[in-house]
């Protein structure tokens, strides 16, 4: 039984909290956090053991009624794995308290690849967490975590000569008042090509691909157009047989009448999904099409919830405690991952292309 904590429950941390505690071979430890709001609460109504992240804060909690279950060092010393959701940057700044109790700790895509010992995609690039030697792992962000399960089939496939992604940015979470632009588009990163091509390379260090950003007035998904020239020069049939097997990459139906993320995400909340969480990469099946050896195709990437399955294989990684599609399988298995539209038959289970090597 791998014993797992978190720090920081906000946006990514709850969803892993609750993620990790679906999976039969991990038992979550507990979960810190910096102020007793409204958050606090939904993790102690799930019987979520609540540490105090900053200790000089703990009085808040008992203040507010709240019991803790001690502090962020106890939390570290109890967890063989600490899963780092705290605010971009934070998480470097928690290093020094990971390695004085020797304790493993993933960071999220906010951390510098730098900061880490490696970065992480289960599709891509799973085994690069499973050596000794790694004691801290960066699950990148949503946008290269979804860029890394969509080019890795490709590449395995057909070879991808060359990548052009536009990424049309949400410009903040549903939660997030402080965000915009509220009535503009804006190039961002303006300076181009932008830190998402080298941050696929830090998954794919071989694959030749060019980024670019724009930040739109939404906050339910990301969107990407996306041009691959790939090596051979497949059907439309065959790169949707591929992409087919992949149980985190849906493949919208058309029939479905799905026209953008508003409805993805009312789909989501219709087929019972938590939060309304989409997990997996959403492709519309419409949008695929080949032009000689150019693929091109519209993806849809939930920010809230791509990375929290990843965050799961990741923690079996860096224990060693299984391959990459043992773990794939477990976590999509207990998690609920792989979308089955009732239009588009039952998906077939993931078989990482690599896994017979
Ligand atoms: N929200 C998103 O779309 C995505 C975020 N990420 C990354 O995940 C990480 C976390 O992001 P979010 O969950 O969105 O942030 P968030 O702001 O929703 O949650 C962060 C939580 O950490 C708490 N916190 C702040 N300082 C802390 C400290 N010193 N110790 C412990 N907890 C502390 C905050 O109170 C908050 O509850 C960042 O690196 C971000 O870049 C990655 C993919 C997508
Ligand atoms: O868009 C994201 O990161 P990225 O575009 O830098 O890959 C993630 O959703 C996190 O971004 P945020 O820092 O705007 O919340």
């Amino acid at each position: 039984m791998i014993k797992v904590g978190v720090n920081g429950y906000g946006t990514i941390g709850k969803r892993v909290a609750d993620a990790v505690r679906a999976q039969p071979d991990m038992k979550l430890v507990g979960v810190a956090k910096t102020r007793p709001n409204y958050e606090a609460e939904a993790a102690v109504r799930k019987g979520y053991p609540l540490y105090a992240a900053i200790p000089e804060k703990s009085d808040a909690f008992r203040n507010a009624g709240i019991d803790l279950a001690g502090e962020i060092d106890d939390l570290v010393m109890q967890s063989d794995v600490v899963v780092d959701c705290t605010p971009s940057g934070i998480g470097e700044q928690n290093r020094e308290l990971y390695r004085r109790y020797d304790t493993r700790a993933l960071f999220q895509g906010g951390e510098s690849a730098d900061a880490v010992d490696a970065s992480f995609n289960a599709r891509a690039n799973y085994d690069v967490a499973r050596n000794d030697d790694v004691q801290f792992v960066r699950v990148v962000s949503c946008n290269t975590t979804g860029l890394s399960r969509l080019m890795a089939p490709l590449d395995e496939a057909f070879g991808v000569e060359k990548a052009r992604i536009t990424l049309i940015r949400r410009g903040g979470d549903p939660a997030d008042a402080s965000r915009g632009p509220i009535n503009d588009i804006l190039p961002d990163p303006v300076t181009v090509p932008s830190h998402h091509g080298p941050d696929v390379n830090t998954i794919l260090p071989d694959l030749n691909i060019d980024t670019v950003g724009v930040k739109v007035p939404a906050t339910l998904m990301h969107l990407h157009s996306v041009n691959v020239t790939l090596s051979e020069a497949p059907s439309v049939d065959e790169v949707r047989d591929l992409l087919h097997e992949e149980s985190r990459l849906f493949l919208v139906p058309d029939i479905a009448g799905i026209g953008g993320t508003g409805q993805l995400k009312e789909f989501a909340m219709d087929t019972g999904r938590p939060r309304g969480d989409l997990w997996e990469n959403c492709i519309w099946d419409e949008s695929l099409s080949v032009e000689d050896n150019d693929l091109y195709l519209f993806q849809s990437i939930h920010q809230e919830s791509d990375v929290i399955p990843e965050n799961v294989d990741a923690i079996r990684a860096i224990m060693d405690a299984a391959d990459q599609q043992e773990s794939m399988e477990k976590t999509d298995e207990n998690l609920g991952v792989g979308l089955e539209s009732v239009f588009g038959g039952v998906r077939k289970r993931i078989t990482p292309r690599n896994a017979d090597d």
